[in-house]
């Protein structure tokens, strides 16, 4: 071959690189706007993290389940101008289906239990642990997907459904070290703003919108909301009494404004009586300006805060009776929490409980000279039939390169295969904490 020259197809010349073809081009290395790569140390954080949510999942008796990240955009057509639904993460597939990526669970989950029907026996308990999209403007610099662990209770009316979610959060949160004094719930019932607007014969149709407008209103002014309300069809008498009843923080006082005879100071009432028996009533406080901003939430909703007031909320969640239903399905009451995995990493920072995670293998395996590459896959083999980690040294190295390797992936144990302990059936070992090095037979290793 002359110099540079490149048979067709066939390998560079011996004399140098073939050369750059127009079609090789540097492709972005950086994953899509908004979304995150988890190189090894991210990973281990994320596994840590999901483990605790499947742990405390198996504690509460909850089973797992998950649905496809595609779902049909159907399931998010919901007219009550959700943030959720201006930036649905939606397209048309090559079959002209409109489908979109999930941007919350609840709604796959209610579709399984629909699509399950009389086949499930109530009450399900179900969780999930899913990656969810939106599609925002990267104005904000946002992320436009994060991981929520999900919890559900299917057809239970009872508050008790509630009460026990918010005591696995409580349950979660504990096992990371998170205490009362770093978090919080505020809890209120959308009965509270129902029984408002019935009292103003506002119509039921504007329930889930009016929801939807008062759930922004620690973001945007308050003439704004006044003035969305009004838009929406709201009396000027009956929004200020939404805002004065929006402002009460003791269930008391909104006993006072409401009377005893409805079902939100009801199901209030009978949630902090239930907390006390769990043991979380430091956790839980009630705030009526909580709404949520899902338009199916129709009693209880609660979200999970930090108590320093830095962090967007860490968890939320409520009551939706009616969802199964506007599926096509029974009626049947059910209850979840969506729980994200950015902001919970945020508090854990802040409050230093982030776990101390490294790669941990406990055997590096090494031929002490080419010839015996095979007699160490053997050895590899051996310990890994015996469920010891094994971390294979794949190539011809010198001890020193080895030795290196060891400390990074944090060996316990060097297994050494040189020729004359190998024809006497043994390996070296040299345990790397303490250096004590001896010689073992093939048979005894373990
Ligand atoms: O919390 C709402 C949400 C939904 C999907 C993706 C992301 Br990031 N955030």
């Amino acid at each position: 071959l002359t110099p540079n020259a490149v048979g067709a197809g066939g390998r560079a010349g011996a004399l140098s690189p073939a050369p750059i073809t127009e079609d090789l081009q540097k492709i972005d290395v950086n994953p899509p706007k908004g979304t995150r790569d988890f190189p090894p140390e991210d990973m281990r954080l994320r596994n840590w993290l999901f483990y605790h949510f499947r742990e405390v999942s198996r504690l509460f008796g909850f089973e797992e389940v998950d649905f496809p990240v595609l779902e049909s955009e159907a399931l998010y057509i919901r007219k009550a101008g959700e943030e959720i639904r201006d930036q649905l993460y939606c397209f048309e597939d090559r079959g002209n289906r409109r489908v979109a990526l999930r941007p919350e669970l609840t709604p796959s989950l209610a579709r399984l239990v629909i699509q399950k029907g009389k086949s499930l026996s109530l009450p399900v308990k179900w969780f999930a642990v899913g990656q969810c999209w939106r599609y925002e403007r990267m104005t904000r610099g946002r992320r436009r997907e994060h991981y929520q662990w999900n919890m559900d209770i299917i057809g239970v009316h009872e508050v008790s459904a509630e009460a026990e979610l918010i005591s696995s959060i409580v349950t979660f949160f504990k096992r990371l070290g998170i205490t009362a004094s770093d978090v919080g719930f505020k809890v209120s019932s959308r009965k509270v703003l129902q029984e408002v607007l019935r009292h103003y014969s506002i119509p039921e149709a504007l329930f889930g919108k009016v929801c939807i407008i008062i759930d922004k209103i620690e973001k945007i002014p308050v003439d704004d909301i006044k003035n969305e309300l009004k838009s929406a069809g709201v009396s000027e008498e009956a929004i200020e009494q939404l805002l004065q009843v929006l402002s009460i923080k003791s269930l008391t006082k909104l006993e006072e404004i409401l009377g005893d005879a409805g079902e939100a100071v009801a199901d209030l009432k009978q949630l902090f009586s239930l907390a006390e028996k769990f043991g979380y009533s430091e956790w839980i406080q009630f705030d009526a300006s909580i709404v949520r901003g899902l338009a199916y939430y129709t009693g209880i909703v609660f979200e999970g805060f930090d108590r320093g007031g830095k962090l967007r909320a860490i968890c939320g969640g409520g009551r939706y009776d009616r969802l199964l239903s506007t599926f096509g399905g029974d009626d049947i009451p059910a209850c979840g929490f969506g729980f994200g995995d950015a902001v919970i990493v945020e508090l854990l920072k802040e409050k230093g409980l982030l776990p101390e995670l490294s790669l941990q293998v406990e055997n590096i395996v090494c031929a002490l000279d080419p010839g015996l590459q095979g007699a160490a896959a053997t050895v590899a083999t051996i310990l890994r039939g015996k469920g010891q980690s094994v971390d294979l040294v794949l190539e011809n190295k010198p001890l020193k390169w080895v030795f290196k390797r060891a400390a990074r992936i944090n060996a316990n144990r060097l297994i050494l295969v040189g020729d004359s302990e190998w024809q006497r059936g043994m390996v070296g070992v040299k345990i790397l904490s303490s250096g004590e090095q001896h010689e073992i037979k093939l048979d005894e290793l373990e």
